[in-house]
């Protein structure tokens, strides 16, 4: 059986070569990306990084069904975190839920943005799952940048279990794109924004985050 395919295929003898090229995963940076130094704002290595918003579901304290995640800055433009995983994050019995094990990897790439100072959202994401994660499992994850192009901000991530130097159970590639503060406000449920920006600590963060992509 054929597997899903993202444009129907080209009638045989039909291809240019150029067209037969494979090209590169779009999570992995193109030629002329950089690798730009921490942020001059960029918290000291070793620092706990605040969670960026307290009722997000990967990183808010205030979120009691939330993943609570929190991640520690690195020497570069690198971050760890861990996550236990819970009963209540199960997909098979006693297994950890793949989804939920993504937005962990998801939400700590995210923390990348406090080290380049910039404001930036998901685009792209591709995991791999090499291992079953158990519950009670603690997740070790480390994420680094790969390259910065324009607005796209290029990671990938790794999460182990049995240890920081355990096997590996899951991969991750991601393309971040940088966003203006307004991306929150005119997307967001009006309730919460107004929440948010009468906030002053969170509307300080925020506006500390403005960037002009
Ligand atoms: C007062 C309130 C304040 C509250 C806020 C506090 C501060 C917050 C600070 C920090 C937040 C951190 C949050 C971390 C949380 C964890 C991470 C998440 O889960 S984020 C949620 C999931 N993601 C989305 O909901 C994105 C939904 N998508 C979009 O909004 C747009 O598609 C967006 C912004 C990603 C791009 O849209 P465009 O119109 O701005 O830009 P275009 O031109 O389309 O793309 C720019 C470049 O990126 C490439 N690109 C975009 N999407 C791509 C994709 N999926 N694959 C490959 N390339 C892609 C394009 O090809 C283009 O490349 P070329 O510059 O032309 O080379």
């Amino acid at each position: 059986m054929n597997g899903p395919s993202a444009s129907p295929p080209a009638p045989q003898g039909s291809e240019e070569p150029a067209a037969r090229a494979v090209a590169l995963p779009p999570t992995t940076p193109p030629a002329g990306a950089v690798l730009p130094p921490r942020a001059p704002e960029a918290p000291a290595p070793g620092t706990l990084l605040g969670s960026h918003y307290d009722h997000c579901f990967g990183c808010g304290p205030q979120h009691p069904q939330g993943l609570q995640l929190t991640a520690v800055a690195g020497e570069g433009l690198d971050v760890t975190a861990e996550f236990t995983v819970r009963p209540s994050h199960q997909g098979g019995p006693g297994l950890a839920h793949g989804g939920v094990l993504v937005t962990a990897m998801d939400e700590t790439l995210g923390t990348l943005n406090w080290l380049l100072h910039a404001a930036a959202v998901t685009g792209r994401l591709e995991t791999d799952f090499v291992r079953p994660v158990p519950v009670d499992a603690v997740l070790h994850i480390r994420a680094w940048v790969t390259g910065v192009h324009g607005r796209k901000i290029y990671s990938a991530a790794e999460g182990r279990i049995g240890g920081p130097d355990g096997p590996v159970a899951i991969r991750a590639q991601a393309l971040f794109v940088q966003v203006k503060l307004e991306h929150f406000t005119t997307h967001g449920r009006p309730e919460d924004i107004k929440k948010a920006m009468d906030d002053p600590d969170l509307f300080k963060r925020a506006r500390a985050f403005e960037v002009n992509p």
